[in-house]
């Protein structure tokens, strides 16, 4: 996969992520909105100049630190999860700077450049950008640094096509619609005997938005908040807290009994948890489930790239520092953070250091990066806590994906086409390395991603990092190339019949290339359950066991995904607030209530 960069310059009229030659333009309005250009253009920063302005901006940094500077908050990483932690923080005042180590910010959500398209470097299907309710996270966290994007409707979230059975000889095609309604309808006509049971199963996913769409949404492990949230509405507080540790699919067996239409269900949760429906958390599942029609799915004009480089900007006028290209080596400790006493042989994150060995200090650390690079690279071996022993026990690393960035000839995307699918050719496959076949075409969305007369076809499968491993240079690309084509072979036969002639340029990542590019250990997608879950109950908060350090992203409550994760930074934010005295605490109680956390969590 190609290297990308954007460098940051300032001007007088704020910040503006520029790339070579080009630039991103979003000048701040007068209203404090953003006005966006037609098109993002960040490229491959190789640049002598990208690689001045990075440097310049990282030794600001490091001179601010050598005078003795003490950030209110350290956030490591600019994922989206990194990123919401650090706008909703600089919007109550905190001082904070995002570190992150590769040339531009957005991590998973990021972007590169190659044949005049802008490629996304994951998928292109964007929960959270809805108007109205709370659960729209993207839009709420982009508009408290002040910044708003335009998006674009999509008419459906996936177009499915799965294996053939009795009942559907030409496979199961079914088309999640954005009106839920002629969804249902148009999965009801496939399973006319299970109307019933689709309803009620999706019924009760309702309840869990509903539920959700209610709240204020902030950290669940900040008890002032929670017992605020319970007292205004006890009624969505104990309709969560009974689905809290329910999976979604003990709830639709109870209402299905079709076992197609329940591989279907377990399709339907493996594409955005990577699990079947028996392991996914049913809160997650009320969430997709619902805010796909909602909110819709709506993709932001330029491509995902530009929500982290409109959000950095947003931080950055706001007072806060996202600085790229700056590897965090360690995540620095203190003993006897607690005060003395048998608090004081406590641990606490007091700052971090650099691969150069520049160190910076702040109050409170917040990792982006996975747990497993937290905890078994820059946290000391010593000073790792039990808790977290304990979650590598819970919950392992999922897959990786390999990917295959094609732009192709127009003809080959018919008006028929949609911009999400996903392809199967047989259940039991579906969650084998290689089984399910993701595709997204995002220019059906947003033409201006690629030259006129060209389409973007974004096809990804899960696959191991094992199977990437050892081979000679000449092994691995042969195996790239190998598997692009049996991908290609896989989407002519289901949906884009000469796809293989329309092919003008290809690109082919895998594991590797996500490991590398994006830091995460092994390229995993993010955590599974080892074993069957309590539904969302083991998944940790914000807080850890080191004083001052917190997680946030996909290895922390609820999981994977980006509104899950700007979730994770909303509530991450607001405790570090509540930590840092810039929102209400009560000490007293927070003891309870890690105490309380601590007991659910053995019992997973
Ligand atoms: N819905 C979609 O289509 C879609 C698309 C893209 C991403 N995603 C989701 O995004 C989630 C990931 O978001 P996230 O915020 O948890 O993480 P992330 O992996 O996207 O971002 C983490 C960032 O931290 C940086 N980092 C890691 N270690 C570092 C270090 N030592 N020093 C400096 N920087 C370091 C990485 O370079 C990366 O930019 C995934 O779960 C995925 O589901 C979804
Ligand atoms: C504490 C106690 C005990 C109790 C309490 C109760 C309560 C109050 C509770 C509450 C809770 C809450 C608030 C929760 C929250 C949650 C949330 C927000 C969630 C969210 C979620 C989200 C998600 C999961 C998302 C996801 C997504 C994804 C992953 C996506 C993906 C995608 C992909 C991969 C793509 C595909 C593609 C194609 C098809 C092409």
């Amino acid at each position: 996969m190609a290297v990308v960069g954007a460098s940051k310059l300032r001007t007088s009229g704020g910040t503006r992520w520029q790339s070579r030659g080009r630039r991103v333009q979003c000048h701040a309005s007068p209203s404090g909105t953003t006005a966006e250009s037609s098109s993002p253009s960040p490229s491959p920063s190789s640049s002598s100049s990208s690689a001045r302005t990075l440097r310049a901006r990282r030794e600001e940094v490091v001179l601010e630190s050598s005078k003795g500077k003490v950030w209110d908050a350290i956030v490591v990483g600019s994922g989206m999860g990194g990123l919401t932690t650090a706008a909703k923080m600089v919007a109550k005042g905190a001082d904070v700077l995002v570190l992150e180590k590769y040339v531009i910010p957005g991590g998973s959500a990021g972007y590169y450049q190659r044949e005049g398209c802008t490629f996304d470097v994951g998928s292109s299907m964007m929960f959270g950008f809805g108007t109205e309710g709370t659960t729209n996270l993207l839009t709420r966290a982009l508009e408290s640094v002040g910044k708003k994007m335009e998006t674009i409707p999509d008419p459906a979230q996936i177009h499915y096509h799965l294996p053939s059975s009795r009942a559907h000889p030409d496979g199961l095609k079914v088309v999640v619609h954005r009106r839920y309604e002629e969804f249902v309808d148009e999965l009801a006509s496939k399973f006319p005997h299970e109307r019933e049971g689709i309803e009620k199963f999706y019924g009760d996913c309702w309840t869990v938005f509903d539920a959700l769409n209610s709240l204020d949404l902030k950290s669940l492990e900040e008890p002032l908040y929670l017992f605020g949230e319970f007292f205004k509405n006890p009624v969505a507080c104990l309709q969560l807290a009974y689905f809290l540790p329910q999976n979604a699919g003990d709830i639709a067996r109870k209402y299905i009994q079709d076992e197609e239409l329940l591989s279907f269900i377990d399709m339907e949760c493996y594409c955005w948890s990577t699990v079947k429906a028996a392991v996914t958390p049913m809160i997650n599942a009320g969430m997709v489930f619902c805010d796909r029609h909602y909110g819709g799915i709506n993709y932001p004009r330029g491509g995902v790239g530009r929500i982290p480089l409109v959000m950095a900007e947003g931080i950055e006028e706001k007072g806060g520092k996202v600085v790229c290209a700056a590897n965090v080596s360690r995540i620095l400790t203190e003993r006897g953070g607690g005060g003395g006493g048998e608090e004081g042989s406590k641990v606490k994150a007091v700052g971090v250091e650099l691969s150069d060995g520049t160190r910076l200090r702040s109050r409170a650390v917040i990792s982006n990066a996975t747990r497993w690079d937290t905890f078994k690279q820059l946290v000391e071996e010593g000073d790792v806590p039990q808790s977290e022993v304990d979650f590598f026990k819970r919950y392992k690393k999922s897959p990786s994906f390999i990917t295959a960035h094609i732009v192709v000839e127009p003809s080959v995307v018919t008006e028929s086409c949609y911009c999400h699918n996903i392809v199967l050719e047989d259940w039991a496959k579906l969650e084998d390395g290689r089984g399910t076949l993701f595709v997204s075409i995002p220019t059906i969305l947003d033409p201006s991603l690629a030259p006129e007369g060209r389409h973007i076809v974004h096809a990804f499968t899960p696959d191991w990092i094992d199977s990437w491993s050892g081979l000679s240079k000449e092994e691995y690309a042969e195996k790239k190339e190998a598997v692009a084509r049996e991908m290609i072979a896989r989407l002519e036969e289901a949906f884009l019949p000469g796809l293989s002639e329309a092919v003008v340029f290809k690109e082919v990542g895998t594991p590797r290339t996500h490991m590398k590019f994006l830091n995460r250990q092994d390229g995993t997608y993010g955590p599974i359950p080892s074993k069957r879950p309590l539904g969302l109950l083991g998944m940790p908060f914000n807080r850890t066991d080191v004083e001052s350090l917190y997680c946030v992203g996909d290895s922390t409550f609820p999981g994977q995904g980006v509104n899950a994760v700007a979730f994770s930074g909303f509530a991450c934010a607001h405790r570090a607030l509540a930590d840092l005295d810039l929102e209400p605490r009560n000490e007293v109680m927070d003891r309870g209530m890690q105490g309380l956390f601590a007991f659910l969590r053995g019992l997973v």
